[in-house]
Order: C-alpha cells, then structure tokens, then sequence
C-alpha cells in the first residue's frame, strides 16, 4: 500500500518486531522497510516466502530469526544479531501474541504459565534486551496491547489479563527508562481482519455487531495499523511515553 507519511528517522533505523512475519506483524515489517528502515524479526514458523516477498518489493530482505520467544535467552540472542546486523536497535515492536480462546473452568495451571509468556513475560524481557542496546542513543519501544480488555470481552481471559498487564507494563518501564530517553507505549487495536481472525474467530454476527460498536463503519486491516505504530517508532511522538493509544475505529465501550 502507498504509505500516508515520511518518517524521516526511521530511515536507516534499527528495527526489531516480534512476530513480524505474518498478520498485523507482516504489515508493520513492510511498513518499516518502506521508510527505509532495516528490521529483524523473530517468528515461530517459516517466512522464507514473506522475507522473499519483502526483497522483490523493497530490494532489503529483513533479517528473519525462527523461534519460541518464550525462550528469553534465544529471544535476546536474536535481538543480539539484529544489532551485529543493522546496529543497536532503535525501535522494538513488541506485536506476537496468541489469542488462544479458554475458559476459567477449563484452564490448567500449565495454560496459564504457557499464555503470560507469550502475551506477557516475553514482551518484558524484549523491553529489557532493547532497553540494554538502546541505554546510549534512546530509542522508542511500542508495545501492542488489545482494546479486548477494555471491552470486557470474554472468551480468552488470560489474554486479556496480559493486554491489559501490558499497558500497566509500559507505564512503569516509561518511567523507569524516560531519564534514558528510551520511551514506552503501548498501541491497543480493534479488531484487525487479518486472515487468522478471519479464518478462525470472524463470525457474520460478530463482525456486524462490532461495526455496531465502531463510530467509522469500516473494518480495520493490518495496513491501518502501520501508520500508528510508526508515529509511535518515530520522532514525531518524541514528547509521548507511557501511553496506550486506541486504534479502534472508534469502538464506544458502554457498561
Ligand atoms: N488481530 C486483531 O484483531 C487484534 C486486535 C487487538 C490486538 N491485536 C494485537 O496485535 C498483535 C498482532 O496480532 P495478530 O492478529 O497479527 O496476531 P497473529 O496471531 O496473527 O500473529 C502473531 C505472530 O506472532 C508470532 N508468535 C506467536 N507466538 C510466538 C512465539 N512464542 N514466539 C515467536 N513468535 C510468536 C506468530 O508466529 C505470528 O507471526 C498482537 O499483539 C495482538 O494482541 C490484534
Ligand atoms: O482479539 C483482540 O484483541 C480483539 O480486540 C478483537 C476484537 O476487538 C474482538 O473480537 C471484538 O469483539
């Protein structure tokens, strides 16, 4: 898609996504490399074919790493690479996430630890490999949350119990790491039509109800969501951390 603006800091940056090849991950990797950007990113299955896809559209390749980011030594030996290959990072996107659907009466002990590593531990501890290479030169760390917590949607509690740890997450790291100009925030979208949500969640009630609940009557893609999270990445938020910022079509939450 045409990119509706320039970020012109993000030329030449350091950039590392998780999950970045494929949903909304895959858009915002093509989304960076169209700014000119160089991106790693880690994934759990194969994207030879994105990364292929990337460099006959950009002439770049993004530096992809397969793996379980629930692993921290192996998610920050990978961020450690993506800094030998393109320098120390100066944007993490912090995107994979599983929204496995459970409920209480059916969740396991091991459920549980399994879905706050994805959703939550692994984010934490790319917040502090990227906090560790950006400590000199700053940086900006977005991090993707869900407006599904705000909503009170049920079906995948401890999903939402991790979306909304992590906007509480980025608040305090926004803190702790502002003197360093290391900034923090988190991006909470709607609901995203990629070919996952469509192929396993997207019922004809649901998303008719939730363009009720949308004040704009068009559902969102994973392209509207790149130009939120570059402002985000970029300069052009520099006097913003600590936030979580809705991209939502402008979904009323009512009690
Ligand atoms: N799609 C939506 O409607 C929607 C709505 C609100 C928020 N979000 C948020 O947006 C982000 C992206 O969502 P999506 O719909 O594109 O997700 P997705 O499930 O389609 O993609 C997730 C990506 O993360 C990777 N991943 C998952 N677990 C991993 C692991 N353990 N190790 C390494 N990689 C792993 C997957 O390989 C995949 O590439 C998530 O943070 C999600 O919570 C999505
Ligand atoms: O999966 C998420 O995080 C969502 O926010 C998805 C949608 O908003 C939700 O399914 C709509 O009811």
């Amino acid at each position: 898609m045409d990119q509706p603006a320039t970020f012109h800091d993000l030329h030449g940056a350091s950039v590392y996504i998780t999950g970045g090849g494929s949903g909304v991950g895959a858009a915002l990797t093509d989304g960076c490399l169209a700014q000119g950007a160089n991106v790693a990113f880690i994934g759990r299955s194969d994207a030879s074919d994105f990364v292929e896809e990337m460099r006959d559209k950009h002439g770049r390749a993004p530096l992809f790493m397969q793996g379980d980011m629930t692993d921290t030594d192996l998610l920050h030996a990978t961020m450690q690479k993506a800094a030998e290959a393109h320098g120390p990072l100066n944007v993490l996107i912090n995107n994979a996430a599983n929204d496995k659907r459970h409920a209480l009466e059916d969740t396991t002990s091991e459920f549980w630890d399994w879905m706050i590593e994805v959703n939550l531990k692994a984010y934490y501890f790319a917040c502090q490999e990227a906090a560790r290479q950006m400590k000199d030169k700053g940086g900006s760390i977005v991090n993707f949350s869900s407006i599904s917590y705000m909503m009170g949607n049920s079906g995948y509690p401890i999903y939402t119990t991790s979306n909304a740890g992590i906007t509480g997450m980025t608040r305090s790291l926004a803190r702790e790491l502002g003197p360093k100009n290391i900034r923090v925030n988190a991006l909470a979208p709607g609901w995203v039509l990629t070919q996952k949500q469509l192929d396993m969640w997207a019922t004809p009630e649901d998303l008719a109800a939730h363009l009720d609940r949308q004040c704009l009557k068009e559902h969102l893609t994973p392209e509207d969501m790149i130009a939120p999270t570059l402002f985000l990445a970029s300069n052009a938020s520099r006097a913003m951390t600590g936030q979580c910022m809705a991209v939502d079509g402008g979904v009323v939450v009512t009690g």
